[in-house]
Formats: structure tokens, C-alpha cells, sequence
């Protein structure tokens, strides 16, 4: 049977998550967790996190949404962990069942000190809502770094680099100069190009296209790096958990101009899919920043998109 777990990532003013020690006889004894617990029979998902985080912590919660649900089997049990990002609440939390507490900034989290199943977790707290992605074209590179500029300003921290069109030198140019406005501006700049010419590059991460994830026997780049795929099925999201990637972004959800041949998943289809990836998944095809809310609520880390991002 599968036990269907509420867990509240409870953030502060500072960006850091509330986490709680679990105390050393209980399951995953001794290791760091979101607080929550187990739904009850009948309870409805945003009921059963209030009710745990009284219970554990003596807050109310005054706003969440969804932040990733996560399907793990441990060898004596099969858990759901839904994780709502708990954005406003009032009361000061406590441990109320004397279990330690700590605020971590997700960047800071040592995956190892918590359950296996929560390492998606703490990628989706790392990752922000919105992934541009640079057009096919990026035209003269001046214009294109004061487009990427505006674009940071605006608020964008993760950047895919995505220029196919480009011959390597020119890509490394390229690469080179956006890496530094990305830097300044506290973003991060993630190269879409195979290793082998990506591979001296400064960078955060890189993104792979769905033939290369499949072709992989490990996953590639630096431990330290951010590392994504682009999907489209299920056996695409399984390689891309299985392989440790830190995210995948799935495609098309509407139609779109870039691929109009590609049979739209619709909302339904990408919550279908994505309730079975181990991972954050993006969802991308014909979306704007408005769609964020529509992407939580069908389990997704936020929107991908070249068009609805990159300002005119
Ligand atoms: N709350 C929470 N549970 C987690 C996390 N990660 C993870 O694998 N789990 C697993 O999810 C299950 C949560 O059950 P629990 O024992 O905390 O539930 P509970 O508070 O209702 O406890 P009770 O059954 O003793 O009353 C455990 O098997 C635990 O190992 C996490 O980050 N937070």
C-alpha cells in the first residue's frame, strides 16, 4: 500500500526552508525532512498539511501551492510525498514533538542527510519558476546581450543557451559573453550544446536534447553543475530521474510555433506524465509567465519558453 505523505517546504523572508530532524526510532530515523506527515482517510491534501504543521510546528498556514510530488519506493514501504512551499502562515514554528529545527537555504541542504526520496525536492526549492530559453537566432550578440539583460532584470535567473544555428566558435563567443552578464546578475547560464564543444566552457549547467539523454550511460558534466533534459514521453522522464538530472522540461503542452508539427499534450496529458517523473519537471510549449499558477497545480516546477520570455 502506498502511503500518501503531506510535507510543507515553510520558507522565510531570506529564502530558507524550515527543516526537522526525525527523531532516531522512528523510519529515516535521524535524518532532516520537511515537516508533515501522513494524510488521513477523507482529508483532502491542503486539509492534511495544515492539520501536520499545527500539529508539528504550531504554525497556520495562510497560503501554499504545490511544489513537487515525488513517488518513492523504500524497500519496506511505497511513500506519495506531496510537497506544498508554504508561503505565508502565522504563529512561530516550534518543535512541538521536541524534534530539532533548522532554516537551510536550499542551495546549502546536504541531500545526504535526508530520505533518498527528497532529493527532487530539494532541486525543485534550488530551481526558480521560470526557464528562458534563447531563440534559434540570436542575431548580432550585442543586441542579443542587452535582450538577455532586460530579460535578467525582469527577473529571470536561469538561462538555457540554446542557439542550434550557431557554429561552435561562434556559440563559444557567445557563450563566453552571456556568462557574465548571467554571473552579474546572480543568474545562471546553462549551455544546450554536446559536451565535447560545451565542455571548456564557463557555465552552470548544461541542457541536454532528448537524443543525447538517451544515448547517455551516466549522467554527464561536473557534480557541481546543474544538469536538464528535454522530454517528451515517459520513458524520456524515467531516463532522466534514473540518471540523477536535476531536472527535465517537457514538451509541447500547447502548440507552438518553433515545433507545429508536435501533437500537444494538453494540461491533462503533462499532469499525467509528469505525477510519474522523479524529478522537476518544466513545462513548455505555448506558455507565458500567466501560466505558472495552471503548471503548479498540474504538479509542474514552472514554465520554459522562448517566446514568453525573451522580451521584444
Ligand atoms: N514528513 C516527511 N516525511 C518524509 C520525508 N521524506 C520521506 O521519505 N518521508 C517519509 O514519509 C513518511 C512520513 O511518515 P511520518 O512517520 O512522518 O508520518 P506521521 O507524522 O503521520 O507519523 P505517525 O505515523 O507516527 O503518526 C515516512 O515514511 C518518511 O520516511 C519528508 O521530507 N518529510
Amino acid at each position: 500500500m502506498r502511503i500518501h505523505v503531506m510535507a510543507g517546504a515553510v520558507a522565510d523572508g531570506a529564502g530558507r526552508i524550515l527543516v526537522a530532524r526525525r527523531p532516531d526510532h522512528v523510519h529515516q530515523g535521524g535524518l532532516w525532512e520537511f515537516p508533515g506527515g501522513k494524510l488521513e482517510p477523507g482529508e483532502r491534501p491542503e486539509q492534511g498539511l495544515r492539520r501536520e504543521l499545527w500539529e508539528e510546528l504550531g504554525i497556520e498556514v495562510e497560503a501554499s501551492r504545490p511544489l513537487i510530488r515525488i513517488h518513492h519506493d523504500y524497500c519496506d514501504r511505497r511513500v506519495l510525498l506531496d510537497v506544498h512551499r508554504v508561503e505565508a502562515y502565522a504563529g512561530t514554528p516550534v518543535g512541538r514533538e521536541a524534534q530539532p529545527l533548522a532554516w537551510e537555504h536550499p542551495e546549502a541542504m546536504n541531500p545526504t542527510r535526508f530520505p533518498a526520496a527528497d532529493r527532487p525536492i530539494i532541486n525543485a526549492l534550488r530551481l526558480p519558476d521560470r526557464l528562458m530559453i534563447t531563440g534559434e537566432d540570436p542575431g548580432q550578440p550585442s543586441a542579443f546581450l542587452s535582450r538577455l539583460e532586460r530579460a535578467l532584470a525582469g527577473g529571470i535567473r536561469l538561462v538555457q543557451l540554446r542557439a542550434h544555428g550557431l557554429a561552435d566558435a561562434a556559440f563559444r563567443s557567445l557563450a563566453s559573453d552571456a556568462y557574465v552578464v548571467c554571473e552579474r546578475a546572480g543568474a545562471r547560464l546553462l549551455l544546450n550544446r554536446d559536451l565535447g564543444a560545451a565542455g571548456q566552457l564557463p557555465r552552470h549547467g548544461v541542457h541536454l536534447t532528448s537524443a543525447r539523454l538517451m544515448g547517455l550511460a551516466a549522467r554527464p558534466g561536473r557534480v557541481d553543475e546543474i544538469v536538464g533534459a528535454s522530454c517528451h514521453d515517459l520513458p524520456q522522464l524515467a531516463r532522466a530521474a534514473e540518471l540523477g538530472l536535476d531536472y527535465a522540461v517537457l514538451s509541447p503542452v500547447e502548440p507552438t510555433q518553433s515545433h507545429p508539427g508536435a501533437a500537444p499534450l494538453g494540461w491533462e496529458g503533462f499532469a499525467r506524465l509528469v505525477d510519474q517523473a522523479a524529478l522537476p519537471v518544466y513545462a513548455l510549449g505555448g506558455l507565458a509567465p500567466s501560466d505558472c499558477a495552471e503548471v503548479f497545480v498540474r504538479g509542474g516546477q514552472g514554465i520554459a519558453a522562448i517566446r514568453g520570455l525573451w522580451p521584444a
